[in-house]
């Protein structure tokens, strides 16, 4: 079970709504993802006009809680306004603050997020921020108050999987709250690899948005997630550098 501030989920993939190829195609991967938290950027949803077509529309928002993100936002200030307009819509209390820093690598901004997050706690928001994969970050952040943490496997959309499994192993052992990757998972065997260094959950969207098979990913990804989560919970065996033998050599009957 997921608990982030005082919500529990059953499952552990969060997963963002952008660019599916048609409205379809996402409607059925939401559903054999059995995701319950879903993300969606404030600034490129119609939220407001009911005349347009909305994504949200084609969900049963009943068996989901949205997770506004506030992709788009340069600054702490942005993004406040930004998880203000989703709060007025009654959407949802919670935010995924996301402030980008450098438009080429998409890589948070460390001190506008921090800001973000101070000033929306004090608004009385749930804040999930998403973080690049530093550690001293996360602590002073937790330390703010923030209700889980979500440093990025690798850049958002890239699909490279996880480039620094060793501060992600700091982030989850020093952290209290839960620790939710997110951002360039590429395929099911880096989300297993996330959930089995101990991550809470995973937030994903492009490596299922993008697949050639968007369910069939979605599924994938669900599976995986609950493989390494259960890994993880299993506790594997150490590593060596030598074999040792798999078979008891102890009683064996002389040859
Ligand atoms: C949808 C969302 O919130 C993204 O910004 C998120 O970080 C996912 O990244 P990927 O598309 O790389 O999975």
């Amino acid at each position: 079970m997921l608990k982030i501030a005082d919500r529990t989920f059953q499952s552990r993939l969060l997963l963002g709504t952008g660019k599916y190829p048609s409205f379809e195609a996402q409607k059925k991967a939401v559903e054999v993802s059995e995701a319950e938290i879903l993300t969606f950027a404030v600034r490129r949803m119609n939220i407001f006009s009911h005349e347009q077509p909305n994504l949200l529309e084609q969900l049963d928002l009943s068996k989901h809680t949205l997770l506004p993100n506030t992709a788009g936002a340069k600054n702490a200030e942005e993004a406040v306004r930004i998880a203000k307009l989703a709060k007025a819509s009654g959407l949802c209390d919670m935010v995924k603050v996301e402030v980008i820093g450098d438009n080429r690598t998409l890589l948070p901004d460390p001190i506008e997020t921090l800001k973000a997050s101070e000033m929306l706690l004090e608004e009385g928001f749930i804040v999930l921020p998403y973080t690049s994969d530093d550690v001293v970050l996360a602590r002073r952040l937790e330390e703010l108050g923030v209700h889980a943490i979500m440093p990025g496997a690798s850049p958002i959309g890239s699909g490279k999987g996880i480039i620094n499994p060793l501060n992600l192993k700091f982030i989850i052992e020093q952290s209290s709250i839960p620790v939710i990757i997110d951002a360039g998972i590429g395929s099911p065997k880096d989300a297993a690899y996330a959930m089995e260094l101990g991550a809470d959950g995973v937030l994903l969207n492009s490596a299922v948005s993008g697949a050639s098979d968007p369910v069939k990913m979605a599924e994938a990804m669900k599976l995986a997630i609950k493989a390494g989560r259960l890994g993880y919970e299993a506790g594997r065996i150490e590593e060596k550098d030598y074999a040792v033998a798999s078979s008891p050599i102890s009683g064996m009957v002389p040859s």
